[in-house]
C-alpha cells in the first residue's frame, strides 16, 4: 500500500540543518517520504518550508546531515550522476513559470527537447498525453496568457510530469488560486498520486489543501528552528497536544 508504514522509503532526510550566514533556520530535521504518498511540508510563514524544498531538490547544500533520493545521496554528486537524479524528479513552483511566447503544449515540451531525443512530432504528442492528464487536453495551443491561473498550475503539473518522474515536489500549489479552484487542483493531486502511483511532496500552509491531500505530514516551526511534529495531519489536528501544532490546525491565535 502506498505510504505505508511497508512501503519503501524514497526519500530519507537524515539529521538535516540549514543554515546562511551562520544562522539557523532549522537543524535536526529527519523524515522518510514513502512511495506512492502525498507528503506535505507545512508550518507558518518564515520558518524554512521553502529552504527544505530546496535541500531536497539539491539547489542548497546541507549545512549538516544528509539527504537520499531513490536511495542516492544528494550531497558529494558529480555533474553527470546529479542532472541524472534531478531528470528523475519534477518541480513545480508556485508561479507555474510558464515561458510566455510558447504554447501550453511547446512549454511542456521544453523539458523533453533538453533531456530526450524523441522528435518534434513524438515530443508533442508526450505533452498532449501529459496535458490530458491535467484535464488541459483542449488548451495545447493556448498561451499562457490566455489561461486562468488554475490551468496555469495544471499546465505546471503537466510540464513537471513531462519526463514521467515517481517523485513531483510542487511549491505552494494552492497559492493565489481561490477555493473552488483551489479545491479543484487538491483533487487533482490526489487523483495523480492515486491512477500513476507519483510521490508528491507538497509545500504549502493551506489547512484545507493540508487535510484534503496529505498522508502524512510534517510541521516546521521557526521558533523551535525544527520540526515539532510528524504523522497523518487529521490525526493530528484532532490529538496533538503541542500548543502550537493545535493553534495551526485548529485556527486558533496563541496569547
Ligand atoms: N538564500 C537565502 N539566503 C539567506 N536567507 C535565506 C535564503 N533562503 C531563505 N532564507 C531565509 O530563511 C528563512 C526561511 O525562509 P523560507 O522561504 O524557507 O520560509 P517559508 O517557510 O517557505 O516561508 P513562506 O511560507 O513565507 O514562504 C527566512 O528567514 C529567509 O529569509
Amino acid at each position: 500500500m502506498p505510504g505505508t508504514p511497508e512501503a519503501e522509503a524514497v526519500i530519507r532526510v537524515r539529521d538535516l540543518a540549514a543554515r546562511f550566514d551562520g544562522r539557523t533556520i532549522f537543524e535536526h530535521v529527519t523524515f522518510d517520504v514513502r512511495r506512492g504518498e502525498v507528503f506535505v511540508i507545512l508550518g507558518g510563514s518564515g520558518c524554512g518550508k521553502s529552504t527544505l524544498l530546496k535541500h531536497m531538490i539539491g539547489l542548497y547544500a546541507p549545512a549538516e546531515g544528509s539527504i537520499e533520493i531513490l536511495g542516492v545521496r544528494m550531497d558529494g554528486l558529480d555533474g553527470a550522476a546529479r542532472v541524472a537524479l534531478l531528470r528523475r524528479i519534477g518541480v513545480m513552483w508556485q508561479s507555474g513559470a510558464l515561458f510566455g511566447s510558447s504554447t501550453l503544449a511547446e512549454n511542456i515540451g521544453v523539458p523533453l527537447e533538453e533531456h530526450t531525443d524523441l522528435p518534434a512530432e513524438a515530443r508533442d504528442m508526450v505533452a498532449r498525453v501529459k496535458l490530458g492528464l491535467v484535464g488541459l487536453a483542449d488548451a495545447a495551443g493556448r498561451l499562457p496568457a490566455e489561461i486562468s491561473g488554475g490551468m496555469a498550475k495544471r499546465a505546471g503539473i503537466a510540464r513537471a510530469m513531462a519526463l514521467d518522474p515517481p517523485i513531483l515536489f510542487l511549491d505552494e500549489p494552492s497559492a493565489g488560486l481561490d477555493p473552488i479552484t483551489s479545491a479543484g487542483l487538491d483533487a487533482l493531486i490526489r487523483q495523480l498520486a492515486r491512477d500513476l502511483g507519483t510521490t508528491f511532496v507538497v509545500v504549502t500552509h493551506e489547512l484545507q489543501s493540508i487535510l484534503a491531500i496529505g498522508d502524512r505530514c510534517i510541521m516546521l516551526d521557526k521558533e523551535a528552528k525544527g520540526m515539532i511534529a510528524e504523522g497523518d495531519p487529521r490525526r493530528l489536528r484532532d490529538e496533538s497536544r503541542n500548543p502550537v501544532v493545535r493553534a495551526f490546525f485548529r485556527r486558533e491565535v496563541l496569547a
